[in-house]
């Protein structure tokens, strides 16, 4: 009887006679992320309701209790409920439904009745944020913006952490801390050494590296600190390509990672053992396999979990057999790293093709895996998108999944962007326009308000389809349009961006290098962008482009496919659906073609254009559903036992 009144919603619970302590450290959990303020009693202002962490990390067994404001400026005692403990005393979940003695009812059905619309909305708006279960979790990641970034990775491990953390998790980001001699040095200013240096063994010797801390946006950004991150360059390397000893490198963020949660009592407590590690790409998926080769043999992490989360399969950190005796492994966990290139594939007669391959060391010890798209989930099990690893990866086919990625919307907002000249929004685009035309001053290109103007913006790498762009230009040139491109990476591509500006001085400019504010005005003032990636794990750019009203033209791979609906003008009475085209086959005639029936659509049916763009800024692209998913995958870690 008393259950079916909690799910009919009706219930307020009056305040116990515990007590009630506020704390607004940030380490002190909302209630509401907990999952109780659909409870509350409403017109109660819920000003401040927070669970002791003291309580939350081996308190007494008096639980955690809540303060209510009634209003009137007096505080009364709230909600008591009660946690679950290990043997150990750490917490490992809440009574979601409040036991017998923690708590009375209020079955007032008046009061419920007297509810305006408003209130009822505001219900719903709370159980749309609350959380069930929380985790401790430790997101591990080469680069996470802004600190540092080189492409989508660090857009994501800059976004994502801060979403779960919103959501109610304790949530810790771990990364190495680049100072490379330049300003952005400046981006770690807010971090300070916590005074906690601890000793990895790798390599051949011992290694002594030190934890900076920042709380910010309810994340604790921690930075794994050694000389060998400091260096010129980007985090992976520098203008004579990929540092050689970056196996080394990813193998201490590794190591301190795992030891991170044991050992940094970040405001006041440690994470603990019972923590879900977030893997991300080949850098980070040494976590998996020392939790269940080094850790775990010895107790230690046996109820951890560990997610791998895949954002750019090609890339694997594959090295020579040899390589692994350095990696701080025991002999007998070979096998799970263990790495043999088929025959075509070897250099040399004498070349037995063994190696290590660290990514797949991940897929076979992580307890789940995901993909940041669904349709990139399914595309690395195949011949043709698995790098090699499609075999494994579908044997391991029942615990990978694909959310597709979210992007932070206040970074990337049209109507607030401070990195564009004019703002705009779907109900007012007038700002747009006026973008397109500054973006043609600022590049020197002659100022054509109507002249289609094309963009791209990515890293000039095989996997972006740069080549596809080289075919097609002299053609695409040909028609009355403009073209711009902001990217670095290949120096084939970056001479060739130089050269085509020079040979189409009023129609191609190519901007070579990384340059954020550069990315945004481009996103804003071109009318098109174009992708067309080889293949794309998910891909932001579209995204960005879509929130600012600009019609994305993609291959039809992967999260391009799955994120970009290809107009149809037939569709809701004629009104038109979808927010760009997509194009396959992956050839200069198709791509071509999609973008020539995108640059007509442009000139010739404005209104429809209009159509397009508006679809696109209306679409939801904030995190908070992509962190919901994410949610159901951590649950379902947590069902199977870890891997040992
Ligand atoms: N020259 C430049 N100047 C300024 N900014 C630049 C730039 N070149 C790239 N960027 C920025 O870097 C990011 C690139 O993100 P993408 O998702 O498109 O690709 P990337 O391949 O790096 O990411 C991988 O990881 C992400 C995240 O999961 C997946 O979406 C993707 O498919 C996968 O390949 C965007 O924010 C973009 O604006």
């Amino acid at each position: 009887m008393e259950s079916l009144q909690i799910i009919t919603g009706v219930l307020a619970f009056k305040p116990c006679s515990s007590v009630a302590q506020v704390d607004t450290s940030p380490y002190v959990r909302p209630i509401r992320q907990l999952g109780f303020a659909p409870f509350l009693k409403k017109k109660t202002k819920i000003e401040t309701l927070w669970i002791r962490a003291s309580s939350l990390n081996g308190g007494t067994s008096q639980e955690g209790s809540s303060v209510v404001d009634n209003g009137k400026g007096n505080k009364e005692r709230g909600l008591l409920f009660g946690t679950e403990k290990d043997d150990t005393g750490s917490v490992v979940g809440f009574h979601l439904i409040p036991q017998p003695g923690d708590w009375e009812i209020n079955d007032s059905h008046e009061e419920l009745a007297t509810q305006t619309v408003e209130e009822v909305t505001d219900i719903e708006e709370e159980e749309k944020i609350q959380t069930r279960v929380t985790y401790n979790i430790v997101f591990v990641t080469s680069e996470a913006a802004p600190y540092s970034k080189t492409g989508g990775l660090g857009d994501v491990s800059g976004s994502l952490p801060i979403a779960l953390a919103t959501r109610g998790h304790r949530v810790m980001v771990v990364s190495p801390r680049y100072q490379n001699g330049t300003l952005s040095d400046k981006r770690y200013a807010g971090a300070s050494d916590v005074d906690c240096h601890i000793k990895v063994y790798c390599f051949g010797g011992e290694q002594e590296v030190a934890f900076f801390h920042e709380y910010r946006e309810g994340v604790d950004w921690v930075f794994v600190d050694h000389p060998s991150y400091h260096r010129p360059g980007n985090p992976y390397g520098d203008s004579y390509g990929a540092f050689g000893d970056n196996q080394f490198r990813f193998t201490l963020l590794c190591h301190a990672a795992c030891e991170a949660p044991l050992v940094l009592p970040l405001g006041g407590f440690t994470y603990g053992e019972k923590c879900l590690f977030l893997v991300n790409d080949w850098h980070a998926s040494l976590v998996p396999i020392l939790l269940a080769a080094k850790y775990r043999p010895y107790g230690v992490y046996k109820d951890a979990r560990s997610i791998l989360v895949i954002h750019n399969l090609a890339h694997q950190g594959v090295e020579p057999a040899a390589t692994y005796s350095s990696l701080g492994l025991p002999p007998q966990w070979y096998g799970a790293l263990e790495w043999v290139f088929p025959t075509w594939a070897r250099t040399h007669a004498l070349d037995t093709g063994e190696a290590v391959n660290v990514l797949k060391g991940a897929i076979v010890t992580a307890d789940r895996i995901l993909t940041v798209s669904k349709g990139y989930a399914w595309e690395i099990t195949t011949t043709e998108g698995g790098y090699g690893l499609n075999g494994l990866l579908s044997s391991r086919k029942s615990v990978l999944n694909g959310i597709t990625n979210g992007i932070d919307v206040a970074d990337w907002d049209p109507s607030s962007d401070e990195h564009i000249p004019f703002c705009y929004s779907a109900d007012d685009l007038s700002g747009k326009v006026q973008c397109k035309t500054a973006l043609q001053k600022e590049l020197g290109l002659p100022i054509q308000p109507n002249c289609p103007l094309i963009g791209f913006i990515g890293r000039l790498d095989y996997q972006k389809g740069i080549d596809l762009i080289q075919d097609a230009i002299p053609e695409l040139m040909e028609d009355d349009v403009q073209f711009v491109m902001l990217g670095s990476g290949d120096q084939r591509f970056e001479d060739w961006m130089r050269a085509t500006e020079e040979t189409y001085k009023n129609k191609f400019r190519g901007w070579v290098g990384f340059n954020v504010p550069i990315s945004h005005r481009i996103t804003a003032g071109c009318d098109i962008l174009l992708m067309p990636s080889r293949f794309e794990p998910c891909g932001l750019n579209q995204l960005y482009a879509m929130r600012y009203g600009t019609v994305p033209v993609v291959h039809g791979t992967g999260g391009l496919k799955d994120t970009v609906e290809t107009f149809n003008p037939y569709a809701r009475g004629g009104s038109g659906e979808g927010t760009g085209w997509t194009f396959s086959p992956l050839s200069k005639e198709s791509m071509l073609a999609a973008l020539r029936v995108a640059i007509s659509t442009y000139r010739e049916h404005k209104s429809t254009w209009e159509g397009l763009m508006r679809r696109g800024m209306e679409k939801d692209y904030t995190w908070e559903s992509a962190a919901t998913q994410y949610e159901q995958v951590f649950e379902w870690a947590f069902i199977d036992p870890p891997y040992c």
